[in-house]
């Protein structure tokens, strides 16, 4: 994933202090967890499973049977020190890690690569593998918990907490630790208050399911979380289902969002509480992944229309597009728009001699260079085959025909390589230029193309490696130059 990069805590080329974090991690979250417990208030959670177990997600190359070993034994010499050791604390640790595990390996088996587009495929497995992993946990650690005692109602009870803690705080936590990026505050939008609406939508759901209470208020934030699913970004979503999920945890567990007339509530109670908050959480996120996923869709498929596959440069629609939304920053009033069509002569002998490879090489650094050349003056678009064009902003004639000379000129002194040979090719220009008036910068556009076009023909014909222009006497220029 892409901060991973950024911020090597774990690395492949490095098992010593991989183990090494792998065990500060563990104590740090254990100890985490422990002072949780001695808050009343947040002793329903355990973020300890979810952290590790996104951990192991986000490096998959720390999912080997030494580093489930170290963590393991942070969590015994943690009890040993802090507590007491033995085959309890044994038990309830190895229900620790088999959620740890079963999690991060389910997780990793449903991605099918590293990178985190995935995680929209795995917003449903997310609610399986926490599913399966609090079960398989919970059946260890209520074994643990009720130690060598066979009373049958007590060990469903405590199962029932320990399942209903690891399933919410799971469902809760890892997809936003799954998702979590540093912020890049260089690519935030600006801010418009508009953007606050779904937030405040989340707070006073929240406040209404306190004044209203009954099992049904729990729902109350779930239509707000949809809302924050389709307006925000991913990681923010989760960290607000996160963050909602456990506000609501904790206020039925404090009997603030009333949900029953008895209280304390039965264990049963907050079982079903838990569970139910849980479940909830999964379907904003759900929406998120889906709104992210044809977010990408749209992204990827209009770059595929405004950009020329081989060149990279805009394709004749991504021209138009760039027409009415850079051009008219670029072009001042008084200005002349200026158009060349530019064509690559003899471009076929290349082919034939050389290869069709080797054409699609020469078409990809030609490109480059006419880029390179023309820099911030101008859009670069393919319009298929070998033939290009330019459409820029000038003060007058000269200076456009200086610049098609320059591009003309610098692609004849170029040696495109390809494999160990040097190819040179030259090209042909045809130019036009106009102060647009009343018509828009595309209508104008498409007057000068075919003009241009017709100056091209001329170049062509005239010998080829020229440029030709109506109205202007070349030649001052030539020899002003
Ligand atoms: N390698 C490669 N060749 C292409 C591509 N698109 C078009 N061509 C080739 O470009 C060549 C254009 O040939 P012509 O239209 O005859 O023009 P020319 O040989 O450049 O001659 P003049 O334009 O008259 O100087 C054809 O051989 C096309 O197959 C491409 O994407 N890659």
């Amino acid at each position: 994933m892409s901060n991973q990069a950024k911020w090597a805590f774990f690395s492949p080329e490095k098992p010593l202090a991989n183990a090494i974090n792998i065990f500060f991690v563990t104590t740090l979250f254990y100890f985490f967890g422990a002072s949780l417990r001695l808050i009343d208030e947040l002793s329903l959670f355990w973020p300890l499973n979810a952290v590790l177990a996104a951990v192991f997600v986000r490096n998959p190359f720390l999912n080997r049977a030494v580093y489930y070993f170290v963590s393991f034994s942070a969590m015994i010499v943690y009890d040993a020190f802090t507590t007491h050791w033995g085959w309890q604390s044994a038990v309830i640790n190895l229900s620790n890690m088999v959620f740890i595990i079963i999690v991060s390996r389910l997780l990793l088996r449903y991605s099918r690569t590293q990178d985190e587009s995935n995680w929209a495929l795995n917003a449903f497995n997310l609610f399986y593998a926490c599913l399966i992993g609090s079960i398989l946990s919970s059946l260890l650690g209520a074994a643990g918990s009720n130690g060598p005692s066979s009373d049958y109602r007590q060990f469903l009870s405590l199962f029932a907490d320990w399942f209903s803690e690891q399933f919410s705080t799971g469902v809760l936590m890892v997809p936003f630790l799954l998702m979590a990026k540093w912020p890049q505050w260089e690519k935030m939008p600006a801010f418009h208050l508009s953007k606050i609406y779904p937030l405040s939508g989340v707070i006073i759901s929240v406040i209404a399911s306190v004044a209203i209470g009954g099992a049904g208020s729990l729902a109350f934030p779930l239509p707000a979380l949809i809302w924050c699913a389709i307006r925000y970004p991913l990681p923010i979503t989760a960290l607000l289902t996160l963050l909602t999920g456990g506000v609501e945890i904790i206020l039925v567990a404090n009997s603030i969002v009333v949900i029953h007339e008895n209280q304390p509530l039965m264990v049963s109670e907050m079982f079903s509480a838990r569970l139910g908050i849980a479940t909830m959480a999964i379907c904003p996120l759900i929406v998120s992944v889906s709104v992210d996923a044809i977010n990408r869709l749209i992204k990827q498929t209009s770059l595929r229309a405004d950009y020329d596959y081989l060149t990279g440069i805009y394709s004749r629609s991504g021209l138009y597009e760039a027409l009415k939304t850079k051009m008219p920053s670029m072009h001042l009033p008084q200005h002349k728009l200026c158009v060349m069509l530019l064509d690559i002569d003899y471009f076929k002998r290349i082919n034939d001699n050389y290869g069709h490879e080797c054409g699609d090489v020469v078409l990809k650094a030609f490109a480059a260079q006419l880029s390179k050349v023309v820099g911030n003056q101008g859009l670069v678009a393919r319009l298929g085959g070998e033939e290009f064009v330019v459409a820029c902003s000038t003060d007058c004639e000269e200076q456009s025909y200086i610049l098609a000379e320059k591009i003309r000129q610098s692609t004849e002194l170029t040696a495109f390589r390809y494999q160990q040979q040097s190819l040179f090719i030259t090209i042909s220009i045809g130019l036009a230029t106009t102060t647009p008036e009343k018509e828009s910068l595309p209508d104008a556009f498409n007057i000068l193309l075919a003009e241009a076009d017709k100056y091209l023909y001329l170049s062509k014909r005239n010998g080829r490696n020229q440029t030709s222009m109506a109205s202007f006497n070349a030649l001052e220029v030539h020899s002003a130059q």
